[in-house]
């Protein structure tokens, strides 16, 4: 392993991700597959952001659920700490499942809509072990709510009570609350008004210099990218583009995809 790799939380080697798209009716064989992932790397450093960016389908959100575990590649390697994630022992799953956590582009349909806020923020601490009773896990989600800007009344309320800036603090607080190196932000205000978007990007940028939280900001919008990321890779069809600090890509994008996609930042 390179010095480099060490200081990463997050490595991602030649990921491909496959999808059957066909298969024979009688016999079950595969007659056609779909990259939705081809060739994919990068390194996530401790405390950082990473941006993915590009067009709806180019694989984006793949990849961070390839990274998060939430599916597995056809190919390639993740690794967590320089750990290969497809290698490690239950424990040392679990560990890196506490330690990886996600926040979707609609907080709402990510909760259960059967259970208050309070209950849904405070479900991993029992599910993982963290919290020795109520009262202790009633603290942590009170602390965890002022972090992210929440009343406490909130706890009470069920999802759909809630707006949807609200929502997405409660979906912060929940990944928040088991103190994670990492967060998979898969477009996180995309489903937002635009003056909401604003607070929730500064929200997530205040958390990430007070807990040292490393980012990996999926979003179609280079400029939202461009302002949460240090480094950036660029997605097309699956295959990443182009690559490197923020700053570098968007000041001298190399490539006429990159360009196009800043061009509609900018209209935007
Ligand atoms: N389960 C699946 N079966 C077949 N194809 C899939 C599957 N999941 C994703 N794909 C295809 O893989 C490609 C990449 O999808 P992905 O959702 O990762 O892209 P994305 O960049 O996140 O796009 P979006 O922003 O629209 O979600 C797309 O062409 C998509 O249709």
């Amino acid at each position: 392993m390179s010095i480099e790799e060490n200081k990463s939380v997050i490595t991602a080697k030649n990921i491909r991700k496959e999808y059957v798209v066909k298969k024979h009716f009688l016999t079950g064989k595969v007659k056609e597959k779909v990259a939705a992932v081809k060739s994919v790397n990068f390194i996530v450093e401790e405390g950082k952001t990473l941006g993915i960016v590009g067009e709806s389908g180019s694989g984006k959100s793949t990849t961070g659920e390839i990274v998060g575990g939430l599916q597995k590649p056809t190919y390639g390697s993740v690794y967590y700490y320089g750990k290969n994630i497809a290698e490690m022992t239950a424990e040392e799953h679990k560990e890196y499942r506490r330690n990886v956590q996600f926040i979707f582009q609609d907080p709402q349909g990510s909760m259960d809509p059967n259970y208050k806020i309070g209950e849904i923020i405070s479900m991993p601490l029992f599910t993982l072990n963290i919290a020795r009773d109520k009262k202790e896990a009633n603290k942590m989600v009170d602390e965890i709510l002022a972090k992210v800007g929440l009343d406490l009344n909130i706890k009470n309320k069920y999802p759909s009570e809630i707006s949807g800036g609200q929502c997405q603090r409660a979906a912060i607080a929940r990944a928040l609350i088991v103190s994670p190196k990492v967060i998979i932000c898969d477009e996180p205000v995309s489903a937002l008004d635009v003056s909401i978007q604003a607070q929730i990007i500064n929200l997530l940028k205040k958390l990430q210099k007070e807990l040292n939280i490393a980012y990996i900001f999926i979003s179609h919008d280079i400029g939202v990218v461009n302002y949460m990321s240090d480094t950036i890779i660029v997605m097309q069809n699956g295959a990443v583009v182009e690559a490197g600090e923020a700053k570098h890509v968007l000041l001298h994008p190399a490539e006429e995809y990159t360009k196009k996609l800043l061009d509609s930042a900018i209209i935007n």
